[in-house]
């Protein structure tokens, strides 16, 4: 039936490729930057072709979380929404940990559809003795096939655990188990391949996100009347 996976062993996933550490390469400046694409990333992951799950990719930034703006996230929602409309299973977002709490979130919050939406990356990057990306990306990639992430919303699957977007955050600077979900912990695990949900919610909140104009301190009454206009709902002060 279109647009419902098994739990495991089908189902057709698309994987947008954002940037972060899980696609860093050593660059010839020295150090690492996020240079490998959507395609590599997935090409690298042991074992991803024998589950039977289609992956097709979208390479769409590589750069780092931080570098991500309020533009690239509504463009990735809006492509992400396509996707899902389209008919595939789940979605996989790769990208720099920094804010994968942030996007997860915001992609969240405007998520109406029962597909999954699975947000992961790697803590260390590839070059690195026991680079967690690969597995990360096939726990990932697994919980986006999986009936049993349908209407849980946006994902962080991290460490072979599932959290809610809405309950997630990073923890820890270095620590590859840095995602925690401080009031209820996570959603479920990836048990050897099999996503295991053991703590369902009983509703989400997802919202018409508004425009929102960020000000910065110092203006009077009239410029921030009239960037309030502008984004046509509220802003933030500071
Ligand atoms: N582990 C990471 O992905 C962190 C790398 C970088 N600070 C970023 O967020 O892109």
């Amino acid at each position: 039936m279109a647009g419902l996976a098994a739990d495991k062993d089908s189902g057709r996933v698309v994987v947008f490729g954002l940037g972060g550490t899980i696609a860093m390469t050593a660059s010839d400046a020295g150090g690492v930057v996020p240079a490998l694409s959507a395609d590599e990333l997935v090409a690298a992951v042991p074992g991803l072709a024998e589950t039977g799950i289609a992956v097709e990719v979208e390479d769409f930034r590589r750069v780092p979380g931080a570098s991500l703006s309020f533009d690239d996230i509504a463009a990735l929602s809006s492509a992400v929404r396509g996707r899902l409309a389209g008919g595939v299973d789940g979605v996989v977002v790769t990208q720099g940990t920094d804010t994968i709490e942030e996007t997860a979130y915001l992609l969240d919050l405007g998520h109406g559809a029962v597909q999954p939406v699975v947000v992961t990356g790697a803590m260390r990057n590839p070059t690195l003795a026991g680079a967690d990306g690969p597995a990360n990306l096939l726990a990932a990639v697994q919980v986006a096939a999986s009936r049993q992430a349908r209407g849980l919303g946006v994902l962080v699957v991290f460490g072979d655990e599932i959290h809610a977007a809405s309950r997630v955050s990073k923890a820890h600077t270095t620590n590859p188990a840095t995602f925690r979900s401080a009031n209820g912990g996570p959603l479920g695990y990836v048990v050897e391949g099999e996503p295991r949900i053991v703590n369902r919610p009983a509703s989400r909140t997802t919202v018409a996100v508004p425009k929102v104009d960020l000000i910065a301190g110092g203006h009077d009454d009239t410029t921030i009347r009239a960037t309030f206009a502008r984004a046509g709902g509220y802003g933030n002060a500071g």
